[in-house]
């Protein structure tokens, strides 16, 4: 698009994070995940005028959860915006309509991988914005995370810690949904293992992208009424027994009124901050554990086999935060589900105590124990 009456300061802000953060590379084909709500339109309307600079090959994409009665009507309108637009669009309808909010969101991201898969986008590009980043950073906050889930919302990651069971069993599903735009090629009861791994390689070569992390809700809604969007209102973005509704219609407003008119920008800065705080912190906390670990075995593989073995003395000497991150590293390998903040506190106090101290078992029955100078993990003494 020539730089025209109709570029506007969104479109020049979104243009320069694209060039200076290179996280959606000329060319390259975009699945574009549109809900039909102010922020994916908006997202989708700049990417269409961005595309001429750019040379994408842009494609909508829709998740009907079935779960309100405007659902059916939803996909619709956005399927006639994209035949407005002249690009595909696909749709992934829910078989089983999901309980809750977070399984409503895991099969929306399976579904996305799906069809990215199936259609061969290695980009899958969503429409959160600041205030999304804002919110996510509050609500972590209340229920206590540490500075991961504060810097919750990258800019750009790979898709690669979606499970493949999962892919597995909505795979298996697909054969039963007439909806469903999966093509029995990419139905994983059909593969064999050489192309089970194909899929994999695919799948760990597929992006999720978040163009508009710097821009509030309140610029999308506007962006959206200059440019005449005809946003789909979500009913249940009202319902105030959702906590995240609640931190965006009451909490959020709150703050902005009493505290900082530009709440949502400070609270999504400090998500950026801690973000690259985090990422050194992980790296250099699985630099430790590595040090740390030796196998129980003569050989020299470091592996997450139990029994383990840790080395104290080199635990010793590093700093608290690692400790703690390596300790954590360590236990989601091998407990069954993501480490508590009592599991993690249970193991690294391990590293200080005295000699034969032990704790009781972790979930799923490994227990740590001093053997001067290690840390043993194993399921019994
Ligand atoms: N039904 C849908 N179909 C397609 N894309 C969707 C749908 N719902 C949400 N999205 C995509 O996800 C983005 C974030 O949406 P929203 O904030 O409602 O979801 P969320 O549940 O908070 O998501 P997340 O778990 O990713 O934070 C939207 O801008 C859009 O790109």
């Amino acid at each position: 698009m020539a730089e025209s009456s109709n570029w506007t300061h969104l479109h020049a802000q979104v243009h320069r994070t694209l060039l200076y953060r290179q996280i959606l590379p000329s060319t390259q084909r975009l699945l574009v995940a549109v809900s039909g709500g102010q922020d994916s339109l908006c997202l989708i309307k700049l990417l269409l005028d961005l595309q001429p600079k750019w040379g994408w090959d842009l494609a909508i994409v829709h998740c009907d959860h079935r779960w309100r009665s405007d659902s059916q009507a939803s996909a619709n309108h956005v399927e006639q915006l994209a035949k407005n637009w002249g690009i595909s669009y696909y749709l992934e309808t829910a078989s089983d309509i999901p309980k809750t909010e977070a399984a409503a969101r895991k099969w929306r991201y399976q579904a996305l991988t799906e069809i990215a898969i199936a259609h061969n986008y290695p980009y899958i590009v969503t429409g959160h914005t600041a205030s999304d980043r804002a919110e996510t950073l509050l609500y972590n906050l209340i229920r206590g995370s540490g500075a991961d889930g504060l810097s919750a919302l990258t800019w750009t990651r790979p898709l690669l810690d979606f499970q493949l069971p999962i892919l597995d069993i909505r795979l298996g599903n697909a054969g039963d949904n007439p909806n469903s735009q999966i093509s029995a090629d990419f139905r994983w009861e059909n593969q064999d293992e050489n192309s089970q791994s194909k899929i994999q390689n695919l799948k760990s070569k597929i992006y999720l992208v978040r163009p508009l992390l710097e821009i509030t809700r309140l610029q999308t809604g506007q962006f959206c009424l200059e440019q005449k969007l005809p946003i789909w209102e979500d009913s249940t973005n009202q319902n105030l027994q959702y906590s995240r509704n609640r931190i965006r219609s009451e909490l959020l407003p709150y703050l902005e009124t009493h505290f900082n008119p530009k709440a949502q920008q400070a609270l999504a800065q400090t998500a950026e901050l801690l973000r690259a705080d985090v990422e050194y912190l992980e790296l250099a906390a699985s630099e430790l554990l590595q040090r740390a670990m030796s196998p129980i075995a003569d050989s020299p593989q470091v592996n997450f086999q139990l029994p383990l073995k840790l080395n104290r003395p080199i635990l010793r000497e590093a700093p608290l935060a690692l400790q703690r991150r390596a300790m954590r590293q360590l236990l989601q390998q091998i407990l069954p589900s993501a480490p508590s903040f009592e599991s993690v506190e249970k193991l690294t106090s391990l590293i200080v105590a005295p000699n034969r101290s032990q704790t009781d078992p972790f979930p799923g029955g490994a227990i740590g124990r001093v053997e001067h100078p290690s840390i043993i993990l194993d399921l019994k003494f």
